[in-house]
């Protein structure tokens, strides 16, 4: 039987997943789609204690050594959609899954990868993470569930942008890039979107796709910042970096004039963040997967997302790599083309992640 694809619907509270599934739902003509929702009706979902406790439950991987958050609910309920299909009692072949807005997507997603049966008859396809243009901004100052839900995801859709006037979609949209380059954004209407931007994205699988939005990749470049910026920021990053390990700004917004010259972005240190890092000199695959090992172990529960297409010595063929957390995949890709310019490049998703730590290391795995 065919592995059943699972889209993850998440959101802050209020944000409009429902509205979106709904749209979906009602759009989606010819497909069969199982939906999973949060079990916890809306009266409830204010009490944090019921969500936290949420019977997650920490699995052992079979190495021993890393530790990883599943949800026994979700794997009690998948197995029991999975029975139901194969005796022909239930006739599905997807499922969206509409998280709580207080869920942490993390142990959601990860249920899939742990869990054997899980993995046998479901394949993720990808995180979709509704922002409210609202109220997305106080959100995000104060709540890091809202900011991991961003980081995690393949998808952003932006509701309520009719409430707010455009500068104020630009400024949210410029602070969710920073914290997830990878995920397009786009705006809808009270749910309205075509199906093919919510199905099948193939957000998790190991193909040598790796889109960096632009404008991230261009404020990224040090020799751009040089430009605006009056001073050093010690790797020539003036956006992003500079206030260490404090996590977000409670709401107070630094105008980016106060360090750079940027006239119209507020500055937000968000702990939930990002960054890309290019090679030209090819990866030694012993050196680099000793490396990366070694980081998931100890940075595993801070790593959101992370995708590389790299260039690996011994291979003519892309290598890629990515990985949710501890969990981490890689598979061979594609040759590289003639005349094509072997540069690795990654991007890392994550909570306060050790940029130099990570860039050191893998400076010293290349050949
Ligand atoms: N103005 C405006 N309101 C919207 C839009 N999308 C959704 N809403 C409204 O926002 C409110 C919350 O939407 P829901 O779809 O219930 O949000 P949710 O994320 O499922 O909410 P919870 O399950 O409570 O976390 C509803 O009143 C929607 O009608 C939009 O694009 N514009």
């Amino acid at each position: 039987m065919a592995q059943i694809s699972v889209t993850i619907l998440t959101g802050f509270l209020g944000a409009g997943k429902t509205t979106l599934l709904n749209r979906v739902l009602h759009e989606a003509h010819g497909q069969k789609i199982a939906v999973i929702e949060n079990e916890f009706g809306e009266e409830n979902i204010d009490n944090e204690i019921l969500v936290s406790e949420g019977r997650e439950q920490i699995v052992q991987m079979s190495n021993g050594c890393i530790c990883c958050t599943i949800r026994e609910d979700l794997r009690a309920t998948l197995h029991d959609l999975a029975e139901k299909r194969r005796s022909g009692e239930l006739d599905f072949e997807r499922v969206i899954i509409e998280t709580t807005g207080l869920a942490d997507p993390g142990p959601v997603v990860q249920t899939f990868f742990m869990d054997e049966e899980a993995a046998e008859s479901f394949l993720v396809d990808s995180i979709i993470t509704v922002v409210d243009a609202k109220h997305a901004q106080t959100q995000l100052d104060e709540r890091q569930e809202a900011r991991r839900q961003v980081g995690f995801a393949d998808q952003i859709f932006l509701t309520k942008t009719d409430l707010v006037s455009e500068a104020q979609v630009q400024a949210l949209i410029h602070r969710l890039k920073h914290m997830n380059p990878r995920a397009p954004i786009e705006a809808v209407h009270f749910g309205e979107v075509p199906l093919e931007r919510v199905l099948d994205l193939r957000g998790f699988n190991l193909n040598a796709r790796l889109d960096i939005d632009p404008d991230f990749l261009r404020e990224e470049e040090p020799h751009v910042h040089d430009e605006h910026c009056g001073h050093d920021h010690g790797h020539g990053h003036c956006h992003h970096e500079e206030h260490g390990h404090h996590g977000h700004d409670h709401g107070h917004d630094h105008e980016h004039g106060e360090h750079c010259k940027h006239p119209h972005h507020h500055h937000h240190d968000d702990d939930v963040k990002s960054f890309v890092y290019r090679a030209r000199r090819p990866f030694d695959p012993v050196k680099l997967e000793d490396f990366l090992g070694a980081i998931v172990n100890v940075y595993g529960p801070k790593m959101l997302r992370y995708k590389g297409v790299l260039d690996m010595q011994g291979t003519d063929r892309k290598v890629i790599f990515q990985g949710v957390h501890q969990l981490m995949g890689s598979d061979l890709g594609p040759a590289w083309k003639d005349g094509e310019e072997r540069v690795s490049k990654m991007v890392f998703i994550g909570i306060d992640l050790p940029r130099d730590i990570l860039e050191q290391g893998l400076d010293q795995s290349q050949v």
